[in-house]
């Protein structure tokens, strides 16, 4: 597997107290777990608080954190960045391409359209053991990779918004 050691950020933009959505698929329950230690480590980390939102499948994932985003809006209270976690791993049909191809867009979509900050946490694999070298809490974790590009997003949008 590709070196999974990230180069750290030199942005450290305080982003205490920003409030980040999780929004995670439990499809693979065992796996999950794994992935959400990871993220909520880098959140804790960094001074942020979140919430969590569960889905059925990775493909309910966009329009969950949507809803989520226009909901705590409405309510005065929004959310700062987002946060998507999941694992779609490959089955005997095209499923697999629809779900993780479609999962992944409707992020992309999410992210450009709103200017929000998201990290994608949605392992897309043939196998479970695949999955599991990703979703170990240990350095290799993709939540935590996706909490620290929520983060780095976040600081960057607040940095330039200062400027
Ligand atoms: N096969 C996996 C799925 N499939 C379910 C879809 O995500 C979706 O919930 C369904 O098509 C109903 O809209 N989801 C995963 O998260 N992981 C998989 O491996
Ligand atoms: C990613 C999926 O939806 C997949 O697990 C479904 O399996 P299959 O393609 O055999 O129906």
């Amino acid at each position: 597997m590709a070196d999974a050691r990230r180069a750290p950020l030199k942005d450290q933009t305080d982003i205490t107290g920003a409030r980040v959505l999780i929004v995670e698929a439990r499809f693979y329950d065992d796996i999950q777990d794994a992935l959400l230690e990871g993220a909520l480590a880098e959140l804790k980390s960094a001074g942020a608080s979140h919430d969590v939102i569960t889905v059925p499948g990775a493909l309910e994932i966009p329009a969950a954190i949507a809803i989520a985003i226009d909901a705590a809006e409405t309510n005065g209270k929004p959310y700062d960045a987002a946060i998507a976690l999941g694992c779609v791993v490959r089955g005997d049909t095209i499923h697999f391409e629809i779900v993780s191809q479609e999962s992944s867009r409707g992020l992309m979509d999410l992210a450009l359209s709103r200017k929000f900050p998201l990290g994608n946490g949605i392992l897309t694999v043939n196998t479970e053991a695949q999955a599991w070298a990703r979703a170990r809490a240990s350095e290799l974790n993709k939540g935590g990779d996706a909490a620290r590009a929520a983060i780095a997003m976040l600081r960057i949008k607040r940095r330039l918004a200062k400027a």
